[in-house]
């Protein structure tokens, strides 16, 4: 050490985490960072590893705020859910810039470690699936690939008995005076939403008039906003997924990439996008 050198218990920093909690401690580095094991040798492995973990960890928190909004929005607490859900944008733009990592990733270095991967898919992640139910994507024949995990499978049915995230908003819009039509606020929740002509002209009376309904309106955009981030992260999936293993099969048994490309129909809030039409 030369004299220049930045001492930091000179000015009294603590160095001793014999008997405190250090940094590694409390964000329980010892499991995170001992969880990455390759089941090749292939340089490239670690990278899809790491890319899903972090995608996985991202998603964690995305389900975190969403239900927080969801519950939010249930108490007529607006602004606080919007806050949430304008976090949950940027967690999706994380996200959709991660792809720009993986996609370093060429499809003969893919291929050095793609069978070790056996059956294996991100088809049966269950964070995804519960953040796409709790937006309202109810598709019950997803719960086929978690039933040998019988906690996924009891959060993913204790999410599809529960109002969507839009169903909320639609049941908060009634409250504040837009008179949502009385079947869709006593739909079986359990399964998906689609487009339906009374909630469409109640979002085009917003619309028509945002500074009579500004807090609907800035919610609703909020709500398209995410979606607008959502669908792009899809778009980036199969878009890479082509580019890595072309229209080859999926390890998950689907037809990869028509799979992938048919889910880039989906339409989350189909109200807040059909309104511009008839604005
Ligand atoms: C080289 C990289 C990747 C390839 C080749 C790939 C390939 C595929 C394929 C073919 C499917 C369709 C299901 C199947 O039959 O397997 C799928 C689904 C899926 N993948 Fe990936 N994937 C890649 C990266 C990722 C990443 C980084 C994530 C992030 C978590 C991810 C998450 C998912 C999810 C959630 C699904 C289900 C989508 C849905 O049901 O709509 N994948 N992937
Ligand atoms: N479905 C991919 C495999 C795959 O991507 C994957 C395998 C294990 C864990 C996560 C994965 N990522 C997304 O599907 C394939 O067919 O090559």
């Amino acid at each position: 050490m030369t004299s220049n050198d930045y001492d930091p218990t000179a000015e009294g920093a603590e160095t001793d985490f014999a008997r405190r909690m250090s940094y590694g401690d409390y964000l329980q580095l010892d499991a995170i960072l001992g969880a990455q094991h390759p089941l090749s040798d292939a340089h490239d492995e670690m990278l899809f590893i790491i890319q899903h973990q972090t995608s996985e960890l991202w998603m964690r928190l995305a389900i975190h705020e969403l239900s927080a909004a969801r519950r939010a929005i249930a108490r007529d607490e607006v602004s606080p859910a919007m806050k949430m859900l304008a976090r949950v944008s940027r967690i999706f733009e994380q996200l959709n810039s991660a792809w720009d990592v993986l996609r370093t990733m060429t499809p003969s270095e893919y291929t050095h470690f793609r069978s070790k991967l056996g059956q294996s898919s991100g088809f049966q992640s269950g964070q995804y699936r519960l953040i796409e139910y709790l937006l309202g994507n109810r598709n019950h024949a997803m719960l086929k690939p978690h039933a040998h995990d019988a906690e996924v499978t009891r959060l993913l049915e204790a999410e599809l008995a529960a109002p969507s995230l839009y169903d909320e908003v639609l049941r908060l819009a009634d409250r504040k005076g837009l008179t949502m039509p009385s079947a869709v606020l006593a739909r079986d929740v359990r399964e998906t939403h689609s487009l339906n002509e009374g909630v469409l002209q109640a979002w085009r009376r917003v619309y028509e008039a945002p500074e009579t309904h500004w807090m609907l309106y800035e919610l609703a955009e909020k709500l398209v906003d995410f979606e607008d981030y959502f669908r792009r992260w899809r778009f980036n999936h199969v878009t890479t997924v082509e580019r890595v293993i072309g229209f080859k099969r999926g390890t998950g048994g689907t037809g990869g990439v028509s799979y992938l490309k048919r889910m880039l129909e989906v339409e989350l809030f189909p109200e807040l996008w059909r309104v511009r039409t008839i604005l």
